[in-house]
């Protein structure tokens, strides 16, 4: 299973030398959505470029426009490009036509969405490469969230996919043992006070690396 690393910050800056850090420890090296609106897609140019061999994830969430937003990602130099899995089927197909002209992927977003595993097997039937059982940040802070539904719903999807809602060094091997992918992790790695060790417990506590 891969390592996400989601970048949730406001400047360029700070993501570098976050990803400098965690880089030796993780597969993917994602962008996150208040990075992307801060600084814009230069950010994304800019951890491309330094760390070229690394899978660099735009995290634009996009809602409209698909085909368009996912051009101007992958052309910033984006690997993969998150699209809503709350969007019309017709943007994920202009996002997933983008990601084809370039070589590159879509991961649809199911944050939001009701029936993930229903929705997931329906994108990924529309040409997505896999699909994110996500909690958003407001979501994981009410009172009782776990990662459970989460787990239950890609087990039950039958496609690729990954996790993300808090997922730390302590769950991390629930979530592969679910199936997923990819586990992303985000506040897990940039609240701790030494990034490069934060990345390798994560990794650490991945039973089987695949
Ligand atoms: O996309 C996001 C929020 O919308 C986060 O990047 C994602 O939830 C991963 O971060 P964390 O591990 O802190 O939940």
């Amino acid at each position: 299973m891969k390592i996400q690393f989601a970048m949730d910050t406001l400047t360029t800056e700070q993501a570098l030398q976050w990803a400098a850090a965690a880089a030796p420890h993780v597969d993917i090296l994602e962008l996150g959505t208040p990075l992307i609106k801060s600084e814009g897609l230069r950010a994304v140019t800019a951890v491309k470029e330094a760390h070229p061999d690394k899978v660099v994830f735009a995290d634009l969430k996009t809602m409209d426009a698909g085909a368009l937003e996912a051009e101007i990602a992958f052309t910033a130099g984006a690997d993969l490009v998150t699209v809503l899995g709350t969007a019309d089927d017709s943007t994920i197909v202009g996002a997933v036509e983008a990601a084809r002209r370039h070589g590159k992927g879509i991961v649809v977003d199911l944050i939001g969405v009701k029936d993930k595993a229903r929705r997931a097997q329906e994108v990924v039937d529309l040409g997505a490469e896999l699909v994110e059982m996500h909690a958003g940040l407001d979501e994981q802070a009410q009172e009782g969230y776990s990662l459970d539904d989460l787990l239950t719903a890609g087990r039950a999807s039958g496609v690729p996919f990954s996790v993300a809602g808090g997922v730390s060094a302590s769950t991390v091997a629930d979530v592969q043992t679910a199936g997923a992918q990819i586990a992303v992790a985000g506040g897990a790695i940039y609240s701790a006070d030494d990034i490069g060790a934060a990345a390798q417990a994560l990794r650490a506590a991945v039973t089987v690396p695949v």
